[in-house]
């Protein structure tokens, strides 16, 4: 079933155009890697999934519905950023986010920040950019959203917690839970992509099941990366 439609979408900042006339569907169920080199436009899509800005024109729909409060609910965004305040102890932004957010999960988050080796009575100031990284995936991904938007979720990370967290990934995404995933780091990835969606210059310049551009080119993803971006 179709979850998320971008139709004929551009957004333009004062300075630069980030997305041209870009149209695309996400269905519900899978794990799609939105991939692409710097500039090409993941990380303006995504916050217009999130509803953070707006299309300069075009329509975003989540359910056949516009993004608008609604949608929100069924967003749970990770930015690169970190939005958590750094005298918050873990424990708080646990609080935090269950203040915030109707639909979160306080066990789902405890379970999954002691499986990402993290302790409670941390603070976030005090935490390396991977442990932040984890801390930030843990919470967002313990909300019961329709739909995670993670934004190079592991950037930063060490080899060792790339694999707990796509593990964790993999088991938030449910027949009914869809996941977008921006990165380079295609390789890493490349195990629990079910769907990929190739950006350049603001637009998708190739998209489809990894499994069949596997068979049908007999390529990894990596491979069909690097082929994709060969002249850019
Ligand atoms: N606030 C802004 N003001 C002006 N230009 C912007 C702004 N945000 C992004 N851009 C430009 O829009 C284009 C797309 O940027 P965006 O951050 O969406 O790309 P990206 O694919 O996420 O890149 P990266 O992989 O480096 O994070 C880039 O050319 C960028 O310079």
């Amino acid at each position: 079933m179709e979850l998320l439609k971008v139709e004929n979408v551009t957004k333009k900042y004062i300075t630069k155009k980030a997305l041209e006339n870009m149209n695309m569907t996400i269905e519900e169920g899978k794990i799609y890697g939105l991939l692409g080199p710097n500039g090409s436009g993941k990380t303006t899509l995504m916050k217009m999934i999130a509803g953070l800005i707006q299309p300069s024109s075009g329509k975003i729909e989540i359910m056949e519905k516009k993004i608008g409060k609604e949608s929100k609910q069924m967003v749970s965004y990770m930015p690169t950023s970190n939005h958590l305040p750094k005298w918050m102890k873990i424990e708080q932004c646990i609080g935090y986010y269950d203040d915030y957010f109707e639909d979160f999960d306080r066990e789902k988050a405890k379970e999954l920040i002691d499986f990402m080796g993290l302790k409670e009575n941390l603070k976030v100031g005090a935490l390396s950019t991977g442990m932040l990284g984890r801390l930030k995936l843990s919470l967002v991904l313990s909300r019961n959203a329709k739909l995670y938007v993670l934004d190079e979720p592991l950037n930063g990370i060490d080899p060792i917690s790339r694999e707990k967290i796509m593990q964790t990934i993999l088991n938030a995404c449910q027949e009914e839970n869809t996941v977008i995933i921006s990165s380079h780091l295609v390789k890493e990835l490349e195990t629990i992509l079910d769907e990929v969606i190739f950006l350049e210059k603001g637009n998708v310049v190739l998209s489809g099941n990894a499994e069949n551009f596997r068979i049908e080119k007999g390529m990894s993803m990596d491979e069909l990366y690097r082929e994709v971006y060969k002249d850019a």
